[in-house]
């Protein structure tokens, strides 16, 4: 099932194309990260499927459903922070939200509170609350409503580490208790951690999209290290399916064919060859490697 389909999205401002046919869907049930470099044109997808920005072209549902004002009401958002009273406590709040925004009933401030794990401390002044605890409040302002799909624009912006693993791990409960949660971040080892799929956007245009395993998909990189390095990259320059190899300080790097590195049989490989290994490891290519592949080219 499809929480989201957008389909050949265009928008120029003036002489500016900000999106050029941008198309992809977003799973249910997923942590959806859209990544780009400044200017991709993250804000104004945001803009477009939150109905605040129309498009010149291309058209999205929600739900398999044409876009509307109530359907918007059950779609929860985090576009920038909202401004809470500092003297008021959690609990008044949230009530001064709902009240302006509309959003769901009086009974869903305790749960929106219980899911953001503020609910011990619903009383105290919001002055007092940590970074971390700001920003759950925020999204539990977003939970208002009792939204099964929540849209977070940089939700980990300007917070310290603590805050980060906070409301990272607040992110994966929620879509562990059955949120669609689609993220905008520049933060990629965070997306990395916490999304199922992303799209990598620059200048407009959709670069990949689809799960962020399939999306890092590519060659095998492997380290090995022996006591004589130049003896053990000849011998690694024979090992079957070599793609490239090449020399890091006193490692020797191999790239092999996605899939075909076997450690057990490389490290037989070199013992063979009259070569003991004292260093052997499967780097894990980083999501931040291949967005910088992808955007750089
Ligand atoms: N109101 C506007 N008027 C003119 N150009 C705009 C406007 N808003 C955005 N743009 C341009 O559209 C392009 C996409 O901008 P957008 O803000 O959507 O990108 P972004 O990926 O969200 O960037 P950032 O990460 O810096 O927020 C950029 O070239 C930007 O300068």
């Amino acid at each position: 099932m499809k929480v989201l389909e957008l389909n050949n999205i265009h928008k120029s401002y003036g002489a500016t194309k900000a999106l050029n046919g941008v198309s992809f869907s977003v799973p249910k049930g997923s942590i959806f990260g859209i990544l780009g470099p400044n200017g991709s044109g993250k804000t104004t997808l945001l803009s477009i499927i939150l109905d605040v920005l129309k498009a010149n072209d291309g058209s999205y549902t929600w739900l398999s459903e044409t876009p509307s004002a109530m359907q918007r009401q059950s779609i929860g958002t985090l576009l920038e922070t909202p401004n809470f009273y500092h003297y008021l406590s959690a609990s008044r709040n949230l009530e001064i939200t709902r009240q302006i925004s509309g959003r769901g009933s009086a009974g869903d401030i305790d749960i929106a509170l219980k899911k953001v794990k503020l609910y011990d401390r619903r009383g105290s002044k919001f002055s007092t609350y940590s970074l971390g605890m700001k920003q759950r409040l925020a999204i539990g302002a977003a939970l208002l409503g009792l939204p099964s799909i929540l849209v977070l624009d940089e939700p980990t912006n300007g917070l310290d580490p603590v805050g980060i693993v906070e409301i990272r791990e607040l992110i994966l409960e929620l879509n562990a208790n059955g949120h669609t949660i689609i993220i905008a971040s520049h933060l990629l080892d965070e997306v990395e951690k916490i999304c199922t799929h992303v799209a990598i956007m620059k200048f407009g245009n959709l670069l990949t999209c689809g799960p962020v395993d399939e999306v890092m998909a590519n060659d095998d990189c492997v380290e090995v290290g022996a006591d004589n390095s130049e003896a053990l990259l000849i011998v690694m320059g024979k090992y079957p399916g070599v793609l490239n190899i090449s020399t890091e300080k006193d490692l020797v790097v191999v790239g092999l064919q996605k899939g075909t590195a076997d450690l057990e049989e490389i490290n037989r490989f070199c013992f063979n060859s009259g070569i003991v290994l004292n260093h052997l490891y499967m780097r894990k290519q980083k999501l931040e490697t291949r967005f910088f592949e992808l955007t750089q080219n």
